[in-house]
């Protein structure tokens, strides 16, 4: 397996201004790293706010970042709106969670999806690309009598669908999915990540799979990580995080996900609300709403280090990796 894309070190501030006038810094993404195989999907989840967004637009150089490094198939990504950052960005697309605001109201959606080869000045002829839009309408699950409608003839998945043909059109290698489904009734939503596995286990793009919804992360990704205020906290193979989750945080968010067996009892409610990244808690930032912090978890920034069943979590109180205990 070769790494796709790479992060290390990423950060994105902001400078607000206070109610008082006073000028600060908003951490909104804070030393954030991943690795992203080919064909694989990392699933980023964590609660509004937690930097999701920001990352997935550093991820794709359409944000600058404050610090840190992206490297994309071996080539640095960057912000630059060169010609090399154009050829990156062809190999690297993104889905919107909301479908209408990202399609253009006056055009027929089959042009839509033809418009990312006139762009980039991909197949010969008109004919060529209307055919190879026309194969995306197909595989996505589109019937081609819909190539000639407006995006508001279209129900909600079928524009999502419009979406991922216009990402696909292209033949990207990364797919940056930020709530792809946060717009859709849920047995659409179903289908959509139904359709999302088919299509990558027949065209081999990786994806980057943002969510607020666990349950729907541990379906499609592969790994994944869950962040708080701007950092991972967490992070490893969805089985392993789920039945036994190293970060209070992800076992918050998992006690939070209904089961068949016990439907939504034995849900840890967290105290307050997410603190505000402008002034982040002192020591690990979950600690002011952490049912088990301790003195040290005020007073000391825990890194994210190797912990049981191939997993990194930010907390003083996970028990480390059994090869790090012995040594
Ligand atoms: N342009 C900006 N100026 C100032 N602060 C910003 C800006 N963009 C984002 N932020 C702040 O950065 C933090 C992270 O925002 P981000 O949108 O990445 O979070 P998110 O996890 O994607 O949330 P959501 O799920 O609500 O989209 C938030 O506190 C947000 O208010």
């Amino acid at each position: 397996m070769s790494v796709l894309l790479d992060v290390r070190d990423l950060a994105r501030e902001y400078p607000v201004s206070t109610a008082g006038g006073v000028r600060r810094i908003l951490h909104a993404v804070d030393g954030v790293s991943f690795s992203l195989e080919r064909g694989r999907t990392l699933g980023i989840v964590g609660e509004s706010g937690c930097g999701k967004s920001t990352t997935a637009k550093l991820a794709l150089g359409l944000l600058p970042a404050t610090r840190g490094q992206i490297d994309f198939e071996g080539q640095p990504v960057t912000a630059l709106r060169d010609r090399a950052w154009r050829a990156l960005r062809r190999r690297m697309q993104l889905v919107h969670q909301d479908p209408l605001s990202a399609l253009d109201r006056r055009l027929p959606v089959g042009q839509q999806v033809v418009e990312p080869l006139v762009i980039h000045t991909l197949e010969d002829s008109a004919e060529a690309q209307r055919q190879k839009a026309l194969a995306l309408f197909d595989a996505v699950g589109l019937r081609a009598d819909l190539f000639e409608r407006y995006p508001h003839e279209l129900s909600g998945g079928q524009r999502q669908r419009v979406l991922l043909a216009r990402a696909l059109v292209l033949e990207p290698a990364l797919l940056v999915c930020d709530e792809p489904i946060s717009a859709l009734d849920v047995s659409v939503a179903a289908q959509v990540i139904n359709l999302m596995q088919d299509l990558q286990a027949r065209f081999g793009m990786a994806y980057l799979f943002i969510s607020h919804d666990l349950k729907v992360v541990r379906q499609i990704a592969d790994e994944v990580a869950v962040m708080y205020l701007g950092r991972i906290v967490e992070q490893g193979p969805p089985d392993a995080l789920f039945h036994a989750p190293a970060h209070p945080y992800t076992e918050a968010l998992v006690s939070a996900v209904p089961t068949p067996l016990r439907g939504t009892q034995g849900r840890i409610i967290l105290k307050g609300d997410p603190p505000n990244p402008v002034d982040r808690p002192s020591g690990c930032a979950f600690h002011p709403r952490c049912p088990r912090a301790v003195a040290r978890c005020r007073e000391e920034v825990p890194v994210l280090r190797p912990v049981a069943d191939g997993r990194l979590a930010a907390c003083h109180l996970a028990a480390a990796a059994p090869a790090m205990a012995a040594a």
